[in-house]
């Protein structure tokens, strides 16, 4: 589904995706996605939309785009990148190299603040650096058709958006395009295990989730993250983000959901935040971010070897479980 805007054209994949690293605008998107039809004849105003996200309109597409590669054939190179949000002095990012090869599961670890997130929304190009560049096989993200760009991204990020619709319609904001195929969105919930959940509701896939509506039912904050986790894997995105998707999953929980990321990213390139030593070691390589700028970068036997500062968190962390 595309909106036709006053500006512009927006997917809802392209909305829901710029949506997800903001909390705030989530009652917005509700709106939205509540007035659905009518919005799609309508006009919205993407510029408002874009203050309202706090995007700079200076992301936009190139006039003649790259085809973007059916499969990531190199990876992706960050050379050099220095970023800080609009409103802000400080470098969020700040000379920063490193490569997320293709297939490589890359996972980030670092202190609150440490540009985690910040390093996400770049591949996304939500916001574009301010020096160096990020290149994807051989090429500048900004050389790629930005929806192409967004909708090879599957983004699964820690304010996920618990949507008042129904528990099919959540999870088809992943990829609109499937809202209609039930086996495609069948498929997404046994991925992500929200398949089970689904079924025990009485109305199963047409079930409104959410209080805001009769008949609506409240799912537990796990139970929304495995909903949220269908939308990304809906997308059957070339690369895969999930930011901190289990910090409302019980231990038992999350390494199910881990297990079956590890299984279903297989091949795949993806990259996962988390503050829990126990998924990060999963990954075949660990970034260590510290003040924006890489601090460490290797295999966990190699940075426990190094006795640096991931040594230093997973053994504080190890220390916690004991
Ligand atoms: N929208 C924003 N506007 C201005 N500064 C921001 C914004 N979002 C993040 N920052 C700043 O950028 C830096 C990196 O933040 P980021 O959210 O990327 O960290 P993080 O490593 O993901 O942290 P956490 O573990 O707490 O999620 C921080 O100094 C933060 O205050």
């Amino acid at each position: 589904m595309v909106f036709q805007t006053v500006h512009g054209r927006v997917t809802l994949g392209e909305l829901s995706f710029l949506a997800g690293s903001f909390r705030k605008v989530r009652s917005l998107l509700e709106a939205i996605l509540g007035r659905f039809n009518s919005i799609s004849q309508g006009a919205l105003h993407l510029k408002d939309l874009f203050e309202f996200f706090q995007i700079e309109p200076a992301i936009v597409s190139p006039s003649q785009p790259r085809p973007f590669p059916l499969y990531i054939q190199e990876g992706f190179v960050f050379d050099n990148v220095g970023f800080k949000y609009p409103n802000s002095e400080k470098w969020a990012i700040r000379n920063l190299s490193f490569t997320l090869k293709a297939g490589e599961k890359l996972a980030l670890v670092g202190e609150n603040g440490a540009g985690k997130t910040t390093l996400v929304k770049l591949f996304g190009r939500l916001y574009d650096p301010h020096e160096g560049r990020i290149l994807l096989d051989g090429y500048n993200l900004n050389e790629y058709d930005l929806n192409d760009l967004r909708t090879n991204i599957g983004v699964i990020f820690q304010d996920y958006l618990r949507f008042q619709l129904s528990a099919g319609d959540n999870i088809a904001v992943g990829d609109i395009q499937e809202r209609e195929n039930r086996p495609a969105l069948i498929r997404a919930a046994k991925r992500s295990l929200a398949h089970d959940v689904i079924d025990e509701l009485p109305q199963q896939y047409d079930q409104p989730l959410g209080l805001r509506f009769d008949g609506g039912m409240e799912l537990s904050g796990g139970q929304w993250q495995k909903v949220a986790l269908a939308r990304a894997y809906l997308r059957e995105a070339n690369l895969l983000i999930l930011d901190e998707p289990t910090s409302a999953l019980d231990a038992r929980a999350e390494y199910e959901v881990f297990q079956r990321f590890a299984e279903l990213t297989r091949g795949k390139t993806a990259v996962l935040i988390s503050h829990r030593f126990s998924t990060v070691r999963m990954a075949d390589r660990i970034l260590v971010l510290e003040g924006g700028k890489e601090l460490e970068i290797g295999t966990h036997e190699q940075l426990l070897a190094q006795k640096g500062k991931y040594a230093e968190l997973f053994e504080l962390q190890a220390e916690g479980y004991r």
